[in-house]
């Protein structure tokens, strides 16, 4: 690993790491540094945990303090406790500047954000959904002398996944000015290299660490064969045994959705394990609160959908278990991603029913490495299964008995109402529809009918004929 020195950075910078204790660059800093301070556009894509995030916050610090004006750097990434996260690192590593930093997510008050945009802060850190919205109502700042434009997680910002991040991208794109340094990071950022292309333009410098895997070689990748009702027990075998093991640990454990996610940490808590969640549908402030509490490890256990997935820098993670088969490899990485993080060990474990082998099959061939099966004693699994399967029963009644599909219902109708849709009209749309397809079904049906009940006529009639060839054959006998 090279000096921090040798790659053209300031002695504050180099001091400034000292005390993080960032001693010396790792790979994807000691070649992205350079290339980003001699103001080339920069895509750098590297495995998790690998100081992606110093790699851009240092060149950028460096740069702003040889012309310090607001807004100097913008830095898009997807999930709004990541912005936080990565305006903390300009904080602590800007300190000596009095860097003022702005950070614009959604789920929080919108006037206060447009006051300190107006402020003209030096980095403004957004998710993009927020941003364009402030760029679409507001005149009161302007982006339009941005010197560094910054895409973390950038493959997840083009994806076209359940948040459709294109047409804020597009307005955001038009209030920054062409000519600018792109830098687009993320672990998993080959999938998507031509659009980034795109966006990158000027030739951009392309650092990929070269590594027959794509995960890290400090984590031990495990799995556990289960069938899907067994799962919940493995789960609490799975955390009742690092209890009684390890003193100090602290677990991430994702979910497919956030009624799942709901529903576990409840069953965890009456397990009376220290569970706490993240997803989409609680509160912004709630999602702040719960991600501090599990950093603190007032709680040790995380249960979260993907909204944790990436990114997020929690050292004491030593363990991930996945409690659904990520149905993409990219997912994968990032998730287990979680623990093993600056060269750290950690453990990952995934829940697979008969029904995803084929997605760990992708999964191995993505990351080019064989999982390893998570050795349990059965037994024990079986002995806890019918207390297991009771108590997430009466969880979902409880929840049942909430409003927790009400208030996703809500939400559906929030983002239609964002993405500029009429929920009405959506939802007299998706009737009509429904319509349409059930009378359709209903033809069909009738059809078929028809064809059984003609079928059936003729089957009659074919036995008739026999039975009366039958009779004649035996009377002229
Ligand atoms: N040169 C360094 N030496 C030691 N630790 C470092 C160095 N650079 C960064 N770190 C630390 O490594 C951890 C991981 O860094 P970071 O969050 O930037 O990873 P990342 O590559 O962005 O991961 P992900 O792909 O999961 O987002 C952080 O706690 C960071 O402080």
């Amino acid at each position: 690993m090279a000096d921090f020195s040798s790659l053209g950075l300031s002695d504050w910078l180099i001091k400034q790491c000292k005390q993080l204790g960032i001693q010396k660059a790792t790979p994807v800093q000691e070649n992205c540094v350079p290339a980003i301070l001699q103001g080339r556009d920069c895509m750098g894509c590297a495995k998790t945990g690998s100081g992606k995030t110093a790699a851009f916050v240092l060149p950028v610090l460096q740069k702003l303090s040889e012309d310090p004006y607001g807004i100097f750097c913008l830095v898009l990434t997807p999930t709004r406790e990541l912005a936080y996260q990565i305006a903390e690192q300009f904080r602590v590593l800007g300190k000596p500047l009095g860097l003022k930093d702005c950070i614009i997510v959604g789920g929080m008050d919108m006037v206060t954000q447009a006051l300190e945009l107006s402020n003209q802060p030096h980095v403004v850190v957004a998710t993009p959904g927020r941003l364009a919205d402030h760029i679409r109502s507001s005149s009161t700042f302007s982006l339009a002398k941005i010197q560094f434009l910054i895409m973390d997680e950038a493959d997840r910002l083009l994806e076209q996944g359940c948040t459709d991040f294109t047409k804020d991208l597009e307005t955001i794109l038009t209030a920054v000015p062409a000519k600018r340094q792109t830098l687009l990071f993320s672990a998993t950022l080959t999938d998507t290299l031509q659009e980034l292309k795109h966006i990158a333009m000027n030739k951009p410098f392309f650092w990929e660490s070269k590594s027959e895997t794509r995960t890290v070689e400090e984590l031990d990748q495990r799995y556990i064969l289960t069938p899907e009702k067994v799962k919940d027990a493995y789960l609490v075998h799975l955390i009742q045994t690092f209890t009684d093991q390890h003193d100090d640990w602290s677990i991430i454990i994702f979910t497919s959705t956030c009624k799942d996610c709901q529903i576990l940490t409840m069953m965890l808590q009456k397990f009376h394990f220290p569970t706490i969640s993240l997803h989409s549908m609680m509160k912004q402030k709630q999602r702040f609160a719960n991600l501090a509490k599990f950093k603190a490890s007032v709680y040790k256990i995380l249960i979260a959908t993907d909204v944790a997935a990436r990114g997020l820098d929690i050292p004491t993670v030593q363990v991930v278990i996945n409690h659904n088969t990520p149905g993409l490899p990219k997912i994968y990485i990032h998730r287990v991603g979680r623990t093993a993080r600056a060269g750290r060990n950690g453990v990952s474990i995934t829940l697979v029913t008969q029904y995803d082998i084929h997605l760990v099959h992708s999964i191995e061939e993505q990351i080019q490495t064989k999982l390893k099966e998570f050795p349990v004693e059965e037994k024990e699994v079986l002995k806890i299964l019918t207390q297991v399967n009771v108590t997430r029963r009466e969880c979902e009644i409880r929840l049942e008995s909430t409003d927790f599909d009400e208030k996703k219902e809500i939400n559906k109708r929030k983002q239609l109402i964002l993405e500029g849709k009429d929920p009405d009209l959506e939802a007299k749309r998706k009737a009509e529809l429904e319509k349409i397809r059930s009378q359709k079904k209903k033809f069909k049906q009738k059809i078929q009918e028809n064809i059984d009940k003609q079928k059936q006529k003729q089957l009659k009639k074919k036995l008739l004929k026999r039975k009366r060839t039958k009779k004649t054959a035996q009377d002229s006998a």
